[in-house]
């Protein structure tokens, strides 16, 4: 039986390593909080995160070196604003190069960093090249009930793609192999902004026509900045675009949908935040993708509102009466000009 490590024993990691356990690993589950590992030892569940029973080849630890001992693959599924720190604690004990897989969705504000490119800058012994992302549409409550997933993993190694895929595929759980890492962890990413604005729309009481307009201008922004940063327009349509956005927008699974639903009601920021108890990723992404918008001079307009709602107290209904009287524009015109120069030259 092979020994994985997974890092983060929220409700993703959680989920992940009980695919994992499912084909056979024993899963070290590395918490920060004793209690939690505890937990999952005696009564074999991660009850704050996920109501099920967990199999009894997870098992919880709370001390990173004992974790990570022997160990085929690190799976690394904190939030992540924690993937520098929980990076850093594992350069003093991690001593060989072995396979590397994240599942976290998010950009860091002010660097623009993504997380293949966080790890690789805080992991000595890894370059961002050697990262693997894992991604696409995937409630962690769905993954626990072996309910019929498909995932996107993607490296710029495609061996190391192979490994992931390997690891994890099974019957309930199809994964597929990308090298465009940077289109994977932008779509990943970004589609948790247009999810808070899918949540705020449901939340004001507006109906499916306004939600299937967020989604699809919503796909039409993050293309247009994923393709001007160089990721493959056609990721953008995959598992970790178009699939994503889907689950993300429609699910009340969806903490960035039900974040964006209560301040659609009215709520604001921190009283949201405080009512989730979980990470709600968009709300930092948000941040990076504005910056993104400003310096790639990129038109995002949704993502700008959803930044003026979150951070600078515009009402949300002020947001969509200034999206709907926006100038008039051909629907196609920048992602066909985007396209024709990827194509062409
Ligand atoms: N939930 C899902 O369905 C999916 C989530 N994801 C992504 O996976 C990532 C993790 O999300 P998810 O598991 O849902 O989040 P949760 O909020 O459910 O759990 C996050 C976990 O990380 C722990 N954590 C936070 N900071 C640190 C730290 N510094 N060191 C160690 N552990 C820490 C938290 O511990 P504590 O709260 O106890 O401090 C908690 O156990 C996110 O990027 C998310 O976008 C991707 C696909 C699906
Ligand atoms: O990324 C997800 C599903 O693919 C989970 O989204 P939330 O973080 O909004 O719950």
């Amino acid at each position: 039986m092979d020994k994985i490590a997974v890092l983060g024993a929220g409700s993703w990691g959680t989920a992940l390593s009980i695919v994992l356990a499912d084909n056979g690993n024993k899963v070290h589950l590395w918490t920060h909080k004793q209690a939690q590992a505890e937990e999952i030892n005696e009564l074999h569940r991660n009850e704050r995160y996920l109501d099920v029973d967990l199999p009894e080849n997870i098992v919880g630890f709370s001390d990173l070196p004992k974790a990570i001992t022997n160990v085929k693959a690190i799976v690394m599924v904190v939030p992540t604003k924690a993937i520098r720190e929980v990076s850093q604690q594992l350069n003093s004990i991690l001593d060989s190069r072995i396979p590397i897989i994240h599942a976290s969705k998010g950009i860091e504000p002010g660097t623009l960093k993504r997380v293949s490119q966080m790890l690789g800058e805080e992991l000595e012994l890894y370059n961002a090249e050697d990262i693997v992302v894992l991604s696409g549409p995937s409630h962690a409550e769905e993954v626990a009930l072996r309910h019929p997933t498909t995932v996107t993993v993607a490296s710029l190694n495609k061996e190391n793609a192979k490994v992931a895929q390997e690891l994890f595929i099974n019957e309930a759980f199809r994964v597929y192999t990308s090298t465009d890492v940077l289109g994977i962890e932008l779509g990943g990413a970004l589609k948790n902004i247009i999810a808070i604005g899918a949540g705020i729309s449901d939340g004001l009481g507006y109906g499916d026509n306004a939600k299937a307009a967020l989604m699809t201008r919503g796909l039409a922004e993050i293309a247009r900045l994923g393709t001007k940063l160089g990721a493959d327009p056609l990721s953008f349509l995959g598992l970790s675009g178009v699939g994503d956005l889907i689950v993300t927008c429609t699910s009340v699974h969806s903490r960035n949908w039900r974040a964006g639903n209560l301040l659609g009601k009215g709520h604001n920021l921190d009283e949201v935040l405080e009512e989730m108890g979980m990470v709600v990723e968009g709300v930092r992404t948000v941040k990076a993708a504005y910056q993104f918008a400003e310096e790639e001079n990129v038109e995002m307009p949704i993502t700008t509102g959803i930044y003026q709602v979150l951070f600078e107290h515009q009402k949300p209904k002020d947001v969509v009466e200034q999206l709907m009287s926006r100038s008039k524009r051909e629907e196609m015109d920048d992602i066909a000009h985007l396209l024709y120069e990827r194509y062409t030259n």
